[in-house]
């Protein structure tokens, strides 16, 4: 399969190479030429398989690679979760299923693409035969940044540098960054929020004279954020395993549709459902979901997209974004693949901060996107409600979901069967979820986890455990227009 770009349909690449590109070279998204389509028997098929074997065989559509090597990397991507079945569902209501993604090695669902990632990236290195190894530049407001290094941690021919917002990520999140381990690791603070960290990264790789320093150091950049198809592609897969599982338990007929709620931050995880449903998968709605950084929220309802505005803290902070990357990729499907728009819309967005949609796009959007917010007291609340009546513990960003997924149905009494995308352990922002639970304030994550785990009965995972005795290897801090001193320095 052969990937175009965003801003210019005339450029394509191998799926291989955009995975080793990140990004393409005019500043788009590279997206799939065309979207393969996947029957209703492979989709039975597929209900009967391990999660590994079902990976393989979604990716096959896009990665022209032996089946066997596909199967051999899923498989070892796959074989350190927590759970056997990788991607298990928790039944809440009568036909609402949660589906969790945080059973692997960093507790988020970022898991689920950064393990294979490098493994596709390993390849993308063989075929391309070139002598540069790759510099992976990754933002992060929390979940993506230890993902990532976990990921490509002491992988031959790459090198990793992670930025963090210094004040927004929770403290579990930053412990895991900067205790990271590898010879190839390194992670840095951004004074600012995501979206300067994200910005100064995208300068970074727009920045000729810096490819031409890292590529005299023998690298060439690559992304480990959803920008790049490589993260995207694996996403596909966990939404059309859980339809066919579902097929198979008998808890939804083949072919009847499903709406999916996503918690969303920078649009990869919701992108990577609306692509399943042009794949084929029967989705009705699509359900976006955010906290009150609710940019998308006004931009589904309004057609005008807006990041001149207060942007807030909040307690889920994966989340805490106001420039979503991946639109970029839904917009170019709106529009028919309409590269000039992109770009021009783009551009107006680089410079105004805000871009307004054609009212006919709107509509079209409005058709398959359901767009909605819920603030930090709501979120809490559903913690609490949700662990009450169902002693099931979500965290807050799977509350954020949970919350507007049942606005959703209150407000339209649709009663499709439906999925909400949960996606990350509740260990992992402790100290509010522990309040939500019992009202209880304890500062020290530590203190907090521990107390969590006794009023529970939840295994304190032993990723969290770990950390408290873990030396800090990263405690650097610069300014978001620093980010290639620091860079040029690590090398
Ligand atoms: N929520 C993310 C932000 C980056 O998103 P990505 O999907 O593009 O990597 C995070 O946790 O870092």
């Amino acid at each position: 399969m052969r990937l175009v770009s965003t801003r210019n349909a005339g450029n394509t690449v191998g799926a291989l190479e955009g995975v080793l590109k990140g990004i393409a070279d005019d500043g788009g998204l590279f997206v799939p030429e065309t979207f393969p389509q996947i029957s209703r028997e492979c989709i039975e098929e597929i209900g009967g398989m391990t999660y590994a074997q079902a990976a393989a065989r979604v990716l096959g559509f896009y990665f022209e690679m032996d089946p066997e090597e596909l199967l051999a990397m899923t498989t070892a991507a796959y074989e350190n979760f927590d759970d056997a079945r990788v991607t298990p569902m928790k039944k809440l209501g009568k036909r609402e299923f949660v589906l969790e993604l945080f059973h692997g090695p960093t507790l988020a669902f970022k898991d689920m693409a950064l393990q294979l990632l490098p493994r596709l990236m390993g390849a993308a290195l063989a075929e391309n035969g070139g002598k540069e190894d790759v510099l992976i530049l990754t933002a992060t407001s929390g979940d993506t940044g230890k993902a990532a290094l976990e990921g490509f941690k002491d992988v031959p021919r790459t090198k990793i540098a992670v930025f963090y917002p210094e004040e927004g990520v929770s403290s579990m999140q930053k412990l895991q960054m900067v205790t990271q381990g590898g010879e190839n690791t390194y992670v840095c603070a951004v004074r600012g929020n995501f979206d300067d960290a994200q910005t100064g990264v995208k300068q970074v790789f727009a920045d000729p004279q810096m490819a031409e320093k890292v590529r005299e150091k023998g690298y060439v950049f690559s992304s480990a954020n959803s920008i790049n198809f490589g993260r995207l592609a694996p996403q596909i897969v966990y939404y059309i395993y859980a339809y066919a599982r579902l097929v198979r338990a008998g808890e939804v007929r083949m072919g009847d549709e499903v709406n999916i709620t996503v918690p969303t931050g920078n649009f990869g995880n919701i992108l990577a459902a609306y692509y399943a449903k042009r794949m084929g998968l029967p989705v009705a709605k699509l359900i976006c979901a955010s906290n009150k950084n609710n940019v998308l929220t006004d931009f589904f309802d309004s057609g005008r997209y807006v990041t001149n505005r207060m942007f807030f803290k909040t307690m889920s902070p994966s989340m805490d974004i106001l420039i979503s990357s991946n639109l970029e990729r839904l917009l170019f499907e709106v529009t028919e693949r309409n590269a000039k728009y992109i770009e021009e819309l783009m551009q107006t967005l680089k410079n105004e901060g805000q871009y307004s949609m054609d009212g006919s796009y709107q509509r079209l959007m409005a058709e398959e996107f359901y767009a909605d917010f819920a603030d930090d007291v709501r979120t809490m609340r559903t913690i609490r409600r949700i662990y009450k009546n169902y002693g099931y513990l979500m965290d807050p960003h799977t509350a954020v979901a949970q919350t507007v997924y049942e606005d959703y149905m209150t407000r339209t009494g649709d009663r499709k069967p439906s999925i909400t995308v949960s996606t990350a352990s509740p260990f992992k922002f402790v100290q509010d979820v522990l309040f939500a639970v019992n009202g209880e304030r304890i500062e020290d994550p530590f203190d907090a986890a521990i107390k969590l785990s006794a009023v529970t009965g939840i295994p304190l995972p032993a990723q969290i455990a770990s950390l408290k005795d873990a030396p800090v290897r990263f405690a650097d801090c610069v300014d978001k227009d620093g980010l290639s001193d620091v860079i040029l320095h690590m090398l």
